[in-house]
């Protein structure tokens, strides 16, 4: 960060340098053209000239320090935001925020910052520093026109760009509001175009993504026409600014007229920069409503270490605008490294049960503890690994996507993983093995649960969330699957939600949820041995031609 800092500064003085190199220019190479009118002896002119070449050669030395070194400032100060930044988005992915809205967040409104350091922190920079010393200059020549360059300077280098910034941070708001809601609705009706098209309801949702557009293109044609105004407004300054000290200086010398000109030219970049500080303000505060996470979570480890326990005590909680509760008076223990699954019908709480141990709910009654402590806020990724129903896969080699559990693991760290979770001589017969590239299109969905299971075994998370991991896997891949990934989850402690119940011999305990209520735990062959959900669903489960014996 201090490197950065240091290349900032040294850009800002670059900048200033090169801003009054383009002025001495104007002013030397006026005053040249206009002595050489005269034809005066080549010797008076030569200091001239050369002044000209090397404010010329100067000026473009001096501009490519300041572009150079300001962006590779910016860059480094952008990539700590951007690693930041996606290290807080983690644990909110799929909560509050639509994806397409988060990924707004992440490309534009980030690169807003590099917007206020470029375009707004230097350029005020080198206009304010060449302005100060043009009007210290004309001063000691002409007072009364040195005061009216700095009234023209003062409209265009604070009121203009003040005006641009409050005009872009009033509009800027709305436009990011339907920006945002434009492209989650993209990405919506992409994603959901097969679903669309089941319903019959392609037209209305792409009716909805145009009367979407068409917001967004009325709110920038209307900013548009306030930028254009103040386009106008900063040019008509510099016209009257520089006929005025015409005016006061009677035309006498083309030097301080061209002069002013190029003085009054550096400022007018600045409004565009006002209205990138009004963007930057609004993106800033939409970065800052994600940016809380201060510091990057120390990176796991592979060491093991001691399990711990999660327990709901008196657990109470009512979704808002429900008229019922999803759960009363839960009182649950996972022990330390043991395995629980919840079971019930549809609607019974077992979603909500997963919310309020993962953070993201919080009980209305009662306390749900992990390793003794009271969850306040969402698990972080080091404390809660988990395998969803649908797990995604990115595109890169198997190896890539397992180091995204423990970017530390080693090679026989990973090979341990996949043989735990039974993926061992799949990866092993792939072309490359973990280095063999794939995408979710290029393995089945066994193969893709197996993966996930072993990259959420190789962040060695002090709880394992299950959430119906077999549940879009045929009959048989889900029988190996859910065997593969309870003997994987030994000594973890471990929450699985599953509407499929057999395989769930395994686990320790069993706990029957029916209308928010807990109606029954005990393990396997103490549920298999009393009437209720479990053992109707776990026979009506059981393949008719099925002649294992009940166990
Ligand atoms: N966001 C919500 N707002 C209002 N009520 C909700 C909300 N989410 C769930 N509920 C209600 O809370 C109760 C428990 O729902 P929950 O999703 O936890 O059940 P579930 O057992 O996970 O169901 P399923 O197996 O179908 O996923 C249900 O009555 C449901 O209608």
């Amino acid at each position: 960060m201090v490197a950065a800092v240091v290349r900032l500064v040294v850009a800002a003085l670059a900048g200033v340098a090169c801003e009054a190199a383009g002025v001495g220019l104007t002013g030397a190479a006026v005053w040249l053209v206009c002595r050489a009118a005269r034809q005066p002896p080549l010797s008076a002119l030569v200091v001239a000239v050369v002044l000209v070449r090397g404010l010329a050669v100067g000026r473009g030395g001096f501009r490519y320090a300041e572009r150079i070194l300001g962006h590779d400032a910016v860059l480094r100060t952008m990539a700590t935001i951007r690693g930041r930044f996606f290290d807080a988005l983690i644990p909110r992915a799929g909560g509050e925020y639509r994806r397409g809205d988060l990924l707004g967040r992440l490309v534009s409104d980030v690169e807003c910052v590099q917007d206020l350091l470029l375009r707004v922190a230097l350029p005020t920079v080198a206009a304010i520093s060449v302005g100060g010393i043009a009007v210290a200059w004309l001063a000691t020549l002409a007072p009364a026109a040195a005061l009216t360059l700095a009234a023209g300077l003062l409209i265009t280098t604070l009121l203009l760009p003040t005006a641009a910034a409050l005009s872009a941070h009033r509009a800027d708001a709305p436009l990011a509001a339907a920006r945002a809601d434009l492209t989650a609705r993209a990405i919506d009706l992409v994603e959901g175009m097969e679903d669309l098209l089941v319903h019959g309801s392609e037209a209305l949702a792409a009716q909805r993504e145009q009367t979407a557009a068409t917001a967004v293109a009325r709110l920038e044609r209307r900013r548009a026409a306030t930028r254009a105004a103040l386009a106008c407004g900063a040019v008509l300054t510099q016209l009257a600014t520089c006929a005025v000290v015409a005016w006061q200086t009677h035309a006498a010398s083309a030097v301080v007229l061209l002069g002013s000109l190029a003085v009054m030219e550096v400022t007018l970049p600045l409004r565009l920069g006002g209205e990138r500080l009004g963007s930057a303000l609004n993106a800033l505060t939409r970065v800052r409503a994600i940016l809380r996470t201060p510091t990057r979570p120390a990176p796991p480890t592979t060491a093991p270490k001691p399990p711990v326990s999660l327990r709901f005590r008196g657990v109470g909680y009512t979704h808002p605008g429900a008229d019922r509760p999803a759960l009363v008076d839960i009182d649950l223990e996972v022990p330390a490294g043991t395995r629980v699954a919840i079971v019930g019908p549809s609607g019974s709480g077992k979603s909500t049960l997963l919310a309020l141990a993962l953070g993201l709910t919080h009980p209305d009654h009662g306390h749900v503890e992990l390793g003794g402590a009271n969850i306040t806020a969402p698990l972080r990724p080091r404390l809660v690994s988990g395998l969803p129903q649908d797990p995604a896969v990115f595109a890169g080699t198997v190896r890539a996507n397992l180091e995204l559990g423990n970017h530390q693991a080693d090679t026989p760290d990973l090979w341990h993983a996949l043989t735990r979770v039974g993926a061992h001589d799949w990866v092993r017969d792939l072309p490359n093995g973990l280095d063999t590239p794939i995408t979710d299109s290029t393995i089945s969905g066994g193969e893709r649960q197996r993966l996930a299971l072993a990259t959420a075994l190789l962040a060695t998370p002090d709880l394992l969330v299950l959430d119906e991991p077999v549940e879009s896997l045929d009959p048989t891949t889900a029988d190996a699957v859910l065997t593969d990934t309870l003997n994987a989850t030994r000594h973890h402690t471990t929450l699985l939600v599953s509407h499929r119940l057999r395989g769930l011999e395994q686990v320790d305990r069993i706990v029957v949820l029916q209308a928010g209520r807990i109606a029954q735990s005990g393990t396997h062959h103490d549920l298999l041995a009393t009437p209720g959900h479990y053992r109707d669903h776990y026979l009506a489960e059981l393949d008719p031609h099925d002649s294992r014996p009940l166990t």
